[in-house]
């Protein structure tokens, strides 16, 4: 397979998940998505781009991830700004034994969210309709062993919002496109402020992407205090430095 095209390239490709049932749950995802136009457009991505760029992304996501963090049973994971599901709940099918929380601000995404869940079988699932900034402040703070975030805002602004949920010890996974070396250059303040550090950059698999690269940074020190600022304040005035163009990558949701 050169590049990934279909549900049954993605289940040749991630063979385990699919022995075990996942990738008809996430066939079933994404049919909910398409009959969810009450909840708003959920992603920009076409149907024909979708097996790839949503489910393939965000399992390949988890992979390099869980290489990172193993994740026993009961593991706690985070996902910001899940939208329609990428990757929190596609992680949420894929692992039943961890514990997964979905962080989203936009009440309709995240009462799509709530009933996809329900409807899927993933009873590992809580949805928190909330902004980051709020959820950092609450009894999720350092207390995730995961941590990840795709297309919400450039990498020091969403390190914002990440680092407090993650504990001492644990990892932020954030997939990145072709601005990673800008990005992490301006985030260098926000990395050694957030109590982070980085620890590798693994590319995707070229069946799954030849531009995405995943940024996993390491929880080495609490989050001091004052993290998460009040909502709104990591976006306009981020760690280290003016306000610059959102560089985020995959949906335009
Ligand atoms: C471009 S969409 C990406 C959705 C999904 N992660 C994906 O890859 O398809 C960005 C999402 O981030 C959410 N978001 C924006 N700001 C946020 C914040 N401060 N805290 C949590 N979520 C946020 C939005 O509501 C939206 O659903």
């Amino acid at each position: 397979m050169e590049k990934l095209a279909d549900w049954d390239d993605l289940a040749r490709l991630f063979a385990a998940e699919a022995a075990e049932g996942t990738i008809d749950r996430l066939r079933r995802h994404w049919s909910l998505v398409e009959a969810g136009e009450q909840a708003g457009r959920l992603t920009a991505v076409e149907a024909v781009e979708a097996v790839r760029r949503q489910y393939g992304e965000s399992l390949e996501l988890l992979r390099i991830a869980e290489g990172a963090v193993g994740g026993e049973p009961g593991f706690r994971y985070a996902d910001i700004g899940t939208g329609g599901g990428w990757p929190g709940l596609v992680v949420a099918c894929a692992r039943p034994g961890w514990e997964v929380h979905l962080v989203e601000p936009l009440q309709k995404r995240a009462r799509f969210l709530e009933a996809a869940a329900r409807e899927l079988g993933c009873t590992n699932v809580t949805v928190h309709a909330l902004r980051a900034e709020e959820a950092g402040r609450g009894p999720l703070r350092e207390a995730c062993g995961l941590v990840t975030a795709r297309a919400v805002a450039e990498l020091r602004v969403v390190l914002e919002y990440a680092a407090p949920l993650a504990a001492v010890g644990g990892v932020i996974a954030l997939p990145k496109g072709s601005r990673l070396e800008e990005e992490l250059a301006a985030a260098e303040a926000a990395v050694a402020e957030l109590g982070c550090e980085l620890d590798a950059i693994l590319p995707m698999r070229p069946e799954v992407s030849e531009t995405v690269r995943v940024a996993l940074f390491r929880k080495r020190a609490a989050c001091p205090a004052r993290y998460p600022r009040r909502a709104g304040v990591p976006e306009r005035r981020p760690i280290g430095g003016p306000v610059r163009r959102a560089g985020v990558i995959g949906a335009d949701c």
